[in-house]
């Protein structure tokens, strides 16, 4: 099989009119949009379980938050003078699938919470669930495209489903298309991707829906940047790539550890080894620890087939990844209550930030929970401020699920300015602009003049994410605290 380029189909391609996405979350909602933005003449229909996502995705309150997708949303679901509405979101998953000749499953794939491999490989359930609903009710012929992040071997199996329960009259063919959108950024990179991957049998029937998917991309994408792949180098390259992404911050999250203990500084580390061009410059921010809700279980995944495979050195090898992760949260804790001479008893914190990254309100494996949830064990009371964040989702992420959160220690505030008021320290958990002291940009701004003259004693600033300038901010009289450096 070639492994970029086009091949020759040697069936013909599918007429695609209808598509069909399963799961209408945070790859499902905006990839369906944009594949419906760029495709006016194919209707696309999204839809899930979840009958408040579906009502939020029809309303102009979507249920995620993601730069631009509102107007992209906007555009194809509401139409214009000129072009019709070609998006739609329905609960009626059944309906969704009989019309759809191209199927996309973007439904969850968490790591498992019980029976084999828990804790650490990923549950399937849902997938296998969505692959039945299809078996069950396809009367013509569909491409299944698996868009979820999934064990190897997975369109192997899902295949077998098909094989075992659908309509015998029904021809499936399966592809595997994994998402690569990052949250925050997902408009930019479904709209310029650094690459469309697409895993097909090497049979004529596969190539052939394998080209029909790669038309659909086409209107946009150009064809250099669209590779195809046997279907297990697919699903692998999906999780090498978020593996290597981990590991990649990993790398330096270490190295700020020893520009801590030292002197150096990480910022200038960083910059010297990306200017190789062999490492390149990006994913080298060091932090409080990664989170999201993809690195995690993504690695936890690799390592669980590696060690499936009786390859025990290479699960060990992953697993270390996730094990500095925690440490690097945890020693971020650590560094809080030292400075703060040991306790936090009576002591006022303001977190500056929630959400595992900005421009998102996902807090999903964010390091902010864990790193909270240490400062409430220490005594801390905390005022808390995300722009993004619902506060259910705060309340839910440190009371709800067996924290050490209470109505009596934590505050949710409307303001970064009510959240520091009166605090002994400021925490910066996620990198918002509206944080930043270096930021040009005025309207984002926030003024730490003001910040500093209404906290208490000592008066800290740490920050988890490097996104202040400590000479200004120690100017105001504040002592600043950054990762992967001592001032
Ligand atoms: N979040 C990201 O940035 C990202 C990026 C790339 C890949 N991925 C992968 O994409 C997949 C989806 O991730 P997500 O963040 O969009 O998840 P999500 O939890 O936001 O959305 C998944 C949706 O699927 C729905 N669902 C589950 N089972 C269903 C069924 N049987 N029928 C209909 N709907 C069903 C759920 O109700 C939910 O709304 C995962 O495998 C993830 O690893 C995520
Ligand atoms: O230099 C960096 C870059 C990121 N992060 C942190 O790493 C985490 C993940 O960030 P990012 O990768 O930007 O966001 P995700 O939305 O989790 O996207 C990742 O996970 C997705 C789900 O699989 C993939 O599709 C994307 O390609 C992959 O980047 C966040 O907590 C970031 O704050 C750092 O600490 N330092």
């Amino acid at each position: 099989m070639q492994l970029n380029g086009h091949r020759d189909s040697v069936s013909p391609l599918w007429k695609v009119r209808n598509v069909c996405c399963i799961g209408a979350g945070y790859v499902g909602g905006p990839t369906s949009a944009v594949i419906a933005s760029k495709n006016p003449s194919v209707g696309v229909t999204v839809t899930d379980i979840n009958e408040r996502r579906i009502s939020a995705w029809k309303s102009n309150r979507l249920p995620i938050f993601e730069p631009g997708l509102l107007e992209t949303v906007q555009e194809a679901r509401d139409g214009s003078a000129s072009r019709r509405p070609n998006l739609f979101f329905t609960t009626d998953i059944e309906a969704a699938i009989g019309a759809a000749d191209l199927i996309f499953v973007a439904v969850n794939t968490p790591t498992k919470t019980s029976g084999r491999g828990v804790g650490r490989a990923s549950e399937t359930g849902f997938l296998e669930s969505a692959i039945r609903t299809i078996a069950e009710v396809a009367e013509t012929d569909k491409i299944i495209v698996e868009k979820s992040t999934v064990p190897l071997g997975t369109a192997g199996l899902i295949r077998e489903i098909l094989d075992a329960i659908g309509n015998p009259g029904v021809h499936f063919e399966v592809l595997s298309n994994p998402e690569f959108l990052a949250e925050g950024t997902a408009l930019k990179d479904l709209l310029l991707p650094d690459r469309i991957l697409i895993g097909s049998l090497s049979s004529p029937s596969g190539i052939s829906a394998c080209d029909t998917l790669r038309n659909l991309y086409s209107t946009w994408v150009p064809q250099s940047k669209i590779i195809t792949t046997h279907l297990l180098s697919s699903e692998l390259a999906k999780l090498a790539a978020n593996a290597m992404l981990g590991q990649r911050i990993t790398n330096v999250n270490s190295l700020s550890a020893i520009c801590e203990a030292t002197g150096a500084n990480i910022e200038e580390v960083s910059n010297a080894v990306g200017l190789d061009f062999r490492i390149g410059p990006k994913m080298l921010n060091a932090s409080v620890g990664f989170g999201g809700s993809c690195f995690k279980k993504d690695i936890l995944s690799l390592a669980y087939i590696a060690e499936t495979l009786h390859l025990p050195e290479i699960a060990a090898y992953w697993t270390s990844v996730l094990e500095l992760n925690e440490y690097q949260k945890d020693r971020f804790a650590q560094r809080i209550v030292r400075c703060l001479y040991s306790t936090l008893t009576n002591k006022k914190i303001a977190i500056l930030g929630f959400a595992f990254k900005k421009n998102t309100g996902d807090t999903r494996e964010s390091p902010a929970i864990s790193i909270c949830q240490a400062l409430l064990d220490e005594g801390a009371q905390i005022t808390l401020y995300d722009p993004k964040v619902p506060k259910h989702q705060i309340w839910a992420d440190l009371v709800c699920n067996g924290g050490e959160g209470t109505e009596e220690n934590i505050t949710i505030c409307e303001t970064a300015y009510q959240a520091c008021h009166d605090v002994n320290a400021v925490v910066i958990l996620t990198e918002w602009d509206e944080f930043s002291n270096r930021q040009p940009v005025e309207p984002a701004r926030m003024d730490w003049e003001r910040v500093a003259k209404t906290m208490r004693q000592p008066r800290y600033v740490f920050d988890g994410r490097n996104i202040t300038d400590a000479v200004e901010l120690q100017k105001l009289g504040l002592r600043v605290e950054h990762i992967g450096k001592s001032l």
